[in-house]
């Protein structure tokens, strides 16, 4: 039998990451909740879900409380409510473990009373939970993003970003791992679980990357043999791809934290990159390269479904901030390919700033620059994720699959 005390640990974790996320800004990954392996798991999952259902969490709450409670009471309660309505967990011991948290410090304990108040009176209000809209972005996303692919296609982003995201793998070349899926992209899938017990980890057979993001790699075809710089390249996905199918990869990074990660994947797979760690609008190459790849720096919004503390992190004005620097990193990065040379540019982005305007804006400013047409069928996706420019995926694609993150790519092939 389960120890009575392992819920309260895990829910106490959850609550220190939320207050990372929420009171801290800071993302959900960096935190610490303080325990480790399922322990942490745990924590993990039961903080990434109360941030996919907060609105609806607060929006019942509201109507219970005459006035806000102190900020850990209320995630207290946030939690509570999203266990018994979404993880539909025993009503007695999420009261019970939500009481004894709001006790448990000085600054709540006052507060208990009303904390099992109001959860006790969410007995009878499942109807009204139904009731509540889904849970949506914030309205700086929503906006840009119901005006580029319409209202219908939003809200199955909206609902996409519900289901949590399995665990996409990438081979080396004809390495299997049983029990995957194959996708038709060449990524394997399996349920979400401790990637480092799975056979292969040890001995580098993979490496973990969504589906979508193994797409812009493969836009380049065969590398073998080819010189192709990985610009803004940690924590390596990219960089692994293009090693691993033959290419001689100098892979360059401004952050050292996240190259050192970089290496350690590297280390770990035994594959081999010339590593740079360097700004790239300030960096100049001894000689230029056949491609580049260059998957820039972005909202990382198409990542929702994975990181569902985002949209409580990110703003309206990142985004005019980030497709400034898009726009630089492409031009710097077209001077750094030979002519007639290709650059993949790519970002996990939903908004077509960020994505197909950038596109349209770099035709716009380089002559002779051509926009190589994608063949979604080739790379296994439904034609529709093509266009004249590039390849644009939205996480409401298979859904029947599990779906996927959303990304924009586009192959620019510079002038001979
Ligand atoms: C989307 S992530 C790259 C993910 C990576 N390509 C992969 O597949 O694993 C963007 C990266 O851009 C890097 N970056 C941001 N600004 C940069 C700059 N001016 N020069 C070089 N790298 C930069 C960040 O440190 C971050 O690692």
């Amino acid at each position: 039998m389960s120890d009575p005390r392992d819920g309260l640990t895990a829910r106490r974790g959850a609550l220190r990451l939320m207050a990372h996320v929420l009171r801290d800004g800071r993302m959900l990954d960096d935190g610490a909740s303080g325990l480790e392996g399922a322990e942490a798991a745990r924590a993990l999952r039961l903080a990434g879900t109360v941030l996919r259902h907060m609105g609806r969490a607060d929006a019942l709450l509201k109507q219970r409380m005459a006035r806000q409670p102190a900020a850990r009471t209320r995630d207290i309660l946030r939690l509570a409510t999203v266990e018994l309505m979404v993880l539909d967990a025993a009503p007695h011991g999420v009261v019970h473990d939500a009481v004894a948290l709001t006790r448990s410090s000085p600054k709540t304990a006052k507060q208990a009373g009303l904390v099992n108040a109001v959860l006790r009176g969410l007995a009878d209000a499942r109807a009204e939970w139904d009731a509540l809209p889904p849970p949506a972005l914030p309205p700086w996303l929503r906006k840009p993003l119901a005006k580029a692919w319409g209202r219908d296609r939003l809200e199955a982003i909206e609902a996409a970003h519900l289901v949590p995201a399995p665990l996409d793998l990438t081979p080396k070349p004809g390495v299997t791992v049983p029990g995957a899926e194959l996708l038709p992209t060449g990524s394997l899938r399996l349920p979400r679980g401790q990637v480092s017990a799975l056979p292969g980890y040890e001995t580098g057979d993979w490496w973990v990357q969504d589906a979508a993001a193994a797409i812009p790699a493969r836009l380049l075809g065969d590398v073998a043999g080819l010189r192709v710089l990985d610009l803004c390249a940690a924590p390596g996905g990219k960089t692994m791809q293009l090693a691993a199918a033959g290419a001689r990869v100098t892979a360059l990074d401004l952050s050292e934290a996240r190259m050192r990660r970089l290496a350690e994947n590297l280390e770990r797979t035994r594959l081999t990159a010339d590593l740079v760690t360097a700004d790239a609008l300030d960096w100049t190459p001894e000689a230029p390269f056949d491609a580049v790849l260059l998957d820039a720096p972005c909202t990382a919004t198409g990542t929702i479904r994975r990181h569902p503390d985002l949209p409580h992190l990110r703003e309206a004005r990142d985004v005019e901030a980030l497709t400034e620097l898009q726009y630089k990193l492409i031009d710097r990065a077209l001077g750094f390919v030979v002519p007639g040379g290709r650059l993949v540019f790519c970002t996990c982005s939903l908004l077509p700033v960020e994505g197909e305007h950038q596109v349209t804006a770099a035709l716009g400013r380089h002559p002779g620059l051509v926009a190589e047409p994608p063949d979604p069928a080739a790379l296994g996706l439904p034609p529709e994720t093509g266009s004249a420019h590039g390849l644009r995926l939205l996480p409401d694609l298979w859904p029947e699959r599990g779906h996927m993150d959303g990304f924009y790519m586009a192959v620019l092939r510079t002038r001979a």
